[in-house]
């Protein structure tokens, strides 16, 4: 009560009383209960006189609290609403409950209570002095380097926007704030430079948005120089109050507004419109460079869920307005309380609240309250708060830290160097922050990888470095993505070529290998042609090596024949002296008789022991090396059996054996078979090519004397031991000589060679 007191001015001594008894008189009944709440009035008012003036205590350690009350709209007149709510004078507000005309009981007992606060603004009070009352003051001290923060707190439709915006004809707080800032600034340019910053927002179902370039909701931070602050706010330079008014209405423009049933404008949204103030004046024969803020929030209006829209979007927007106005409730509570730990966090709101409600901030909070006793609730809930944050005591507002202007070259390099180091830990927190967005954004991508959709990476309209680097990372990621589709795409396509040319080159190679193929049979056809060739050629050859062979034999075998006939007579003759001598002596040289002569001649196998001249060895020794010996001691040693003269039986011995010998030169062909026709039989026939060549051998026996008459062939000579054999057919399938093994040495002789070549 004695903190109430100390911050409420104080009120005119009687009137209020007056007019609250002027009411009450005016009520029926109870008299005595009247007089009684006469008397605890009076007393309560009392007590306020005797506090000190509020002028004792710093108003910058306090918040400033004004009431304004709007007039009764024509909806209200409508509905036959009354007014309770009076403004008894400047500071003092009196709240009447009506009791229902149906309400007897409550009829009777009426109750009222008076609000003092730092100023009261009854319904016909023109925004100007709302203004020149409220805010002024304020941003002469953010003129100063102080941070000044007015705020519009109230139910719905009790005319918070009015007072903070205003309308075209009748501008609010902010226009004026911002009008009369550039007046006073362009009265002082002389004393230096300043510049002026923008920045608006607005906080729509716990979420923050810039009014001033919508896009994204920003996220709160906490700055240990700055207090709270969004991140990525969009803060403007304006250089005249036109300008700044052009944000401002763009900012509007942009700010979520609803009618409801309680309000056709209805605003849905915090909104907090903060203008930055850098100047830099000359002080003490030195610049100083000061920096002041000021925030003009315009608060979402407190709301009966009845009184707005029920189970809609616009009950959601109530419920979350209503929270986190309980939020700066209980902020208030806390404070007043002098609690060591403020919910500042509890919603958007404080948080953004934080550094005009405890921090260094000159504050001034406007309560803005319906005259209609339909909204009397809300009134009075409304003045009940507004009681409770007179009593919030704010830090020391002192002027913002004042950072000199260098003007030597040390303090310059000083400066400098600091600015330096700060710029190097903002680099450090830029880099760690993007070392994370990049995690962030390979993890995104690995996830968009899997999934079946494709990822769609939404433009951020974000403009602070942060924001501006991810949407830069993000527009590189999709360049290296589009450059890589199109690498993967080009490659496929050369693929694709080298696929064709392959087959192409495939399908020339089958052509090549066919053709070659065929070159490969040709050839070999011709290569068996020409051995076939070689083979009629080697047989001709053959043949006429046989011829010459053959003639040397008839030669030798006329010879031998001479040597035989020479032979016989001998032995005829020496047999003829035998037989003559033979009574005379009975053996010759110990030799047994004529008649075991031939037996003799078999035992000893065929070897002739029969003492002959020296001429007939000379013809031994040519049997011999024509093995004729053989054959003839097999016809020597044929059994004769029976007896007989010796010369009968010799002469028949020698017929039978001319009978049974077969010509000489048969003899000669068959012991002497020519080593060529053994190694002839060897060489195999060329492969069949084609149709089966054969080779007819004339199919008349060849007699010995035929061929040693005509020109024999190769069939001839083959075949020669058996005349009567059928001729053989010379095929393919055993001819494998090749042209080179006719070539190697020992198969054909010299001459053949000769020939060849
Ligand atoms: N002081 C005033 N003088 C004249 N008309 C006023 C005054 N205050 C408010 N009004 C009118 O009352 C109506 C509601 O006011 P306003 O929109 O400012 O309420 P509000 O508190 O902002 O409501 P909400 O919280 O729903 O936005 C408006 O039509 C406005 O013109």
């Amino acid at each position: 009560m004695s903190k109430l007191a100390l911050s409420c001015p104080r009120p005119a001594p009687s009137k209020p009383a007056d007019h609250v008894l002027g009411l009450d008189a005016g009520l029926r009944g109870g008299h005595t209960e009247l007089n009684m709440r006469k008397r605890q009035l009076r007393e309560d008012l009392e007590t306020v006189t005797e506090e000190p003036d509020q002028s004792s205590y710093p108003r910058s350690r306090r918040i400033m609290v004004y009431v304004r009350m709007r007039p009764m709209s024509k909806q209200e007149k409508e509905a036959g609403a009354r007014s309770c709510v009076r403004v008894v004078n400047k500071q003092d507000v009196y709240l009447a409950e009506f009791a229902s005309e149906t309400d007897y009981l409550r009829l009777k007992r009426l109750k009222g209570r008076h609000f003092v606060f730092d100023a009261a603004f009854p319904d016909a009070t023109g925004q100007q002095e709302v203004y020149n009352t409220s805010t002024a003051e304020l941003l002469e001290g953010v003129l100063q380097g102080r941070n000044g923060c007015v705020f519009c707190y109230g139910a719905t439709g009790a005319g918070k926007t009015h007072t903070m915006l205003g309308s075209t004809q009748n501008p609010g707080v902010m226009v004026l704030a911002l009008r009369d800032l550039f007046v006073k600034l362009n009265k002082r340019c002389r004393e230096g430079d300043y510049v002026v910053r923008l920045s608006y927002l607005e906080v729509y179902n716990e979420s923050v948005r810039d009014l001033l370039s919508p896009g994204r909701p920003l996220i709160l931070r906490e700055d240990s120089k700055q207090g709270t602050i969004a991140a990525g706010l969009t803060h403007y330079e304006a250089y005249s109050a036109d300008e700044i008014m052009t944000l401002l209405h763009q900012g509007n423009q942009n700010r979520t507004t609803e009618p409801t049933r309680a309000n056709e404008t209805s605003s849905r949204s915090h909104a907090i419109l903060q203008v930055t103030v850098e100047y830099k004046v000359l002080h003490d024969s030195h610049y100083v460079c000061r920096t002041g803020k000021l925030s003009l929030i315009d608060l979402a209006g407190s709301e009966r869920a009845l009184a707005t829209d029920q189970r809609t979007i616009r009950s959601l927007e109530g419920a979350n307005i209503n929270r986190s106005l309980l939020a700066l409730s209980s902020c208030i509570n806390a404070l007043v309380e002098g609690k060591r730990h403020i919910p500042f966090r509890n919603s958007k709101l404080t948080q953004l609240l934080k550094d005009s409600l405890g921090g260094g901030c000159q504050t001034a909070m406007i309560a803005n309250i319906s005259p209609s006793n339909l909204a009397f609730g809300e009134t009075q809930n409304t003045l009940h708060w507004a009681d409770r944050a007179k009593q919030i005591r704010t830090k020391a507002s002192d002027v913002s830290e004042e950072v000199p202007v260098p003007e030597s070259e040390s303090d310059q390099a000083k400066l400098l160097l600091e600015v330096q180091k700060e710029n190097q830990q903002l680099r450090m927190q830029l880099a760690r922050l993007q070392q994370k967005l990049l995690s962030t954004e390979s993890s995104a991508i690995m996830v968009a990888r899997h999934s079946p959709a494709p990822a769609v990476i939404s433009t951020p309209v974000c403009r602070t470095p942060v924001s501006e680097a991810k949407v830069n990372r993000h527009e590189e990621c999709r360049e290296i993505e589009e450059a890589l589709r199109k690498k993967i795409s080009v490659l496929e396509k050369e693929k694709e070529d080298t696929c064709r040319e392959m087959a192409e080159r495939e399908d020339e190679l089958a052509g090549f290998i066919a053709s070659l193929r065929r070159d490969h049979c040709l050839q070999i056809r011709h290569k068996d042609e020409f051995t076939r060739k070689l083979c009629i050629l080697k047989q001709q050859i053959e043949v006429d090596e046989e011829q010459s062979q053959g003639n040397d034999i008839v030669a030798l075998s006329s010879t031998v024949q001479s040597c035989v006939e020479e032979r016989r007579d001998v032995v005829s003759r020496t047999i003829r002296r035998a037989v003559t001598l033979a009574p005379r002596r009975m053996t010759i040289g110990g030799a047994v008789p004529v008649s075991g002569f031939s037996s003799a001649l078999n035992k000893r196998g065929g070897s002739h022991q029969i003492p002959v001249s020296g001429s007939s060895s000379v013809v031994d020794k040519k049997l011999s090396s024509h093995q004729v010996g053989t054959k003839r001691s097999s016809l020597l040693s044929t059994p004769k059996s029976g007896a007989g003269t010796q010369r009968s039986r010799l002469q028949e011995s020698k017929g039978e054996e001319e009978n049974s010998r077969p010509p000489i030169q048969q003899r000669v062909q068959q012991h002497h078979q020519p080593p060529v026709n053994r190694r002839l039989s060897k060489i195999p026939a060329p492969p069949p090519t084609g149709p089966v060549t054969s080779v007819q051998a004339p199919k008349t026996p060849i007699t010995a004397s035929k061929g040693a008459l005509r020109k024999r062939t190769f069939w001839d000579i083959t075949n020669a031991t058996s005349p009567s054999a059928p001729v053989g057919r010379c095929t393919r399938s055993n001819t494998s000589a090749t042209p080179s093994m006719l070539l190697q040495p020992g198969f054909l002789g010299g001459r053949r060679r000769s020939l060849l070549q």
